[in-house]
């Protein structure tokens, strides 16, 4: 148990998926877990162990950012075992090439973060995800005739950012979405021998300012997260 996560060890699968917000996390567990328990509620950042297709599976939230994601995905490979990590989150979209609802399966993540950055003194670290389950995830997408992108993505540490030109040069080299926790991720399953990846939905676009609506949310979240359990039990 740790200051974060009150799971006793075992409470937690090998597979672990991870969305950044704690509601997300119980709406999985409800909707897609067969015998969902409840492991973890240490400052609402709720987790839950069931099973899916037979196999045990979890869902633990990580809040919103690296640091917060960091705490809960060290504690999940070094104290409770995880072995393949993916987050399902959302994401804003850098290009008019994504529309609202595409799935981004990011192959990489370039950042801002002092947590990558000070990591490496003296080089641009390139977090990646974990080729196997990008290839699974890149293939069931296909197959269910999901639209969606495999490219690097912005893991910022700043939401509010001012303006779109802080990222126009980004756009510009293939990175597609922003959101706020993959590289971290990318980087902490590289240090620790496990596997991770990140899909996200595309819910707003910085360019066109269009957003998901309620109702599209929805499905659009269920897409995402049958496609992650999918590779995540397959893979
Ligand atoms: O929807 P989640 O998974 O939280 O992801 C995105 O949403 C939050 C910002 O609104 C950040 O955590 C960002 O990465
Ligand atoms: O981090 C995020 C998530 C969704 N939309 C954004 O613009 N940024």
């Amino acid at each position: 148990m740790t200051p974060h996560n009150h799971a006793k060890p075992g409470d937690f699968a090998e597979a672990v998926l991870l969305p950044g917000d704690p509601l997300r996390a119980k709406w999985i567990a409800e909707n897609f877990f067969e015998n969902p328990q409840q492991v973890n509620s240490v400052r609402n950042c709720l987790g839950f162990t069931g099973t899916v297709q037979g196999k045990r599976i979890s869902v633990q939230a990580t809040g919103m950012g690296q640091p917060s994601l960091s705490i809960y995905v060290h504690e999940l490979i070094n104290v409770y075992g995880a072995k393949t990590l993916i987050r399902v989150g959302t994401c804003g979209g850098l290009s008019t090439k994504v529309k609202v609802r595409d799935l981004i399966i990011a192959q990489a993540a370039t950042t801002d973060s002092a947590i990558v950055r000070d990591a490496f003194p003296g080089y641009g670290y390139a977090p990646i995800a974990n080729f196997e389950l990008l290839a699974s995830a890149v293939e069931k997408a296909r197959k269910a005739g999901l639209r969606s992108h495999v490219c690097n993505i912005l893991s910022s540490d700043v939401f509010y950012q001012d303006g779109f030109s802080a990222y126009e040069k980004l756009a510009a080299h293939g990175v597609l979405g922003v959101e706020m926790e993959a590289a971290a991720l990318y980087l902490l399953a590289a240090r620790y021998n496990a596997r991770a990846l990140a899909i996200c939905t595309m819910t707003d676009c910085l360019v066109t300012h269009e957003e998901m609506s309620a109702a599209d949310r929805q499905s659009s979240l269920t897409e995402m997260v049958k496609l992650a359990l999918d590779v995540a039990v397959s893979t």
